[in-house]
């Protein structure tokens, strides 16, 4: 089966990620537009109800424009925006969330792709939430480096041409990032986390982390137990992998994931055992925007999940 596939904003950086994942699978017909008309509306209109599939890798208003374009009612949508990822009648394209989630997903005609630190946030904190380990109400905090693609073309420019010249900034530090409202919904808990980004000077590559005072928890959790409640959540995961403390390798890079699709979780604990820190690392480029928009693809399309991404 060969299906259509058009990119609205193939030319950004998200874009361009996604059509290098679809390049040379006979399956996908890719619908392009050349650059004169990748940002005339009529075009778009016309490419985005021709295909059976849409990507859309815009900023949140011109992606919220482009769903309004579309009357096929068997164009199915892909959003990498910010923009429906809380929203009615979108489903959230995190498959490894729930146990249901990838089912859900292959049904949807909307799909939201995740946050690149929501995916993150998510991988660590939502199986604990569900195994009543981390309370609904509990108070957890989340930080974490970012590479510096995960600003699109302007922050990639800022950092390449000099503008910034900096190693590392903290930011979101209004405490209102956009994507506090996609980690409180998905994670199902009653309050947004404290939330504490910041971005390096590496072009790709995320490291998101949370800490917890296990002593504090109702349950009294240890690291172990925290480690096996993720091993049991992603055991059938080809994507998410649990990595083991060995005792000995205790460094984690922002790059570890870098260049893959793959997403990694990871759980230290202190000497006591009253104290941890919940690890996970992906590319934001990867995991955190390109290799899910093509993850739900594949399954939306009933392709393999894993068709096309780096593992
Ligand atoms: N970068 C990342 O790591 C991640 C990004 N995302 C999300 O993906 C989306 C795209 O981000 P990203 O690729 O980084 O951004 P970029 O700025 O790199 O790319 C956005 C693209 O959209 C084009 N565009 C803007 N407005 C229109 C319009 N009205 N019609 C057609 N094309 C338009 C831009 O054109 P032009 O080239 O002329 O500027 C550009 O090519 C955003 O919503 C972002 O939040 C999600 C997860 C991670
Ligand atoms: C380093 C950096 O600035 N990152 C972006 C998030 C990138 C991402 O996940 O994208 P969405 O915009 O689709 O949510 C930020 O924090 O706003």
């Amino acid at each position: 089966m060969t299906v259509s596939v058009f990119i609205d904003g193939a030319a950004g950086t998200t874009g361009l990620e996604i059509r290098e994942r679809l390049a040379g699978r006979d399956e996908i017909a890719l619908i392009a537009l050349d650059d004169a008309q990748r940002k005339n509306a009529k075009k778009r209109a016309e490419a985005l109800n021709a295909a059976n599939f849409v990507i859309l890798c815009l900023p949140d208003d011109a992606a919220r424009e482009a769903v309004s374009l579309i009357n096929n009612p068997e164009t199915r949508v892909i959003d990498a925006s910010t923009a429906h990822r809380v929203a009615d009648g979108w489903t959230y394209g995190f498959p490894e969330l729930e146990p249901a989630q990838a089912q859900r997903i292959a049904e949807a005609p909307r799909v939201s792709n995740p946050g690149c630190w929501p995916t993150g946030f998510l991988a660590l904190v939502r199986p604990l939430v569900r195994a009543g380990l981390v309370p609904p109400e509990w108070s957890v905090t989340v930080s974490g480096a970012s590479g510096y693609s995960g600003g699109g073309k302007t922050m990639i420019a800022e950092f390449e041409d000099g503008t910034e010249t900096t190693g590392f900034r903290s930011y979101g530090l209004d405490l209102d990032h956009k994507h506090l409202p996609e980690m409180q919904k998905h994670a199902r808990m009653e309050h947004p986390p404290i939330f504490m980004p910041a971005v390096a000077r590496a072009y790709r590559g995320m490291l998101i982390e949370v800490p917890l005072a296990l002593y504090y928890l109702p349950r009294k959790p240890s690291p172990a137990q925290i480690a096996q409640v993720l091993a049991d959540a992603y055991r059938d995961s080809p994507i998410v992998r649990v990595v083991e403390d060995d005792g000995e390798t205790r460094l984690v890079r922002l790059e570890e994931d870098a260049g893959t699709d793959r997403l990694s979780v990871r759980v230290f604990g202190s000497p006591d055992r009253s104290h941890a820190r919940l690890i996970a690392t992906l590319d934001n480029l990867g995991k955190g925007a390109a290799g899910a928009a093509v993850q739900n693809l594949n399954i939306m399309a009933g392709f393999d999940q894993t068709a096309g991404l780096v593992l």
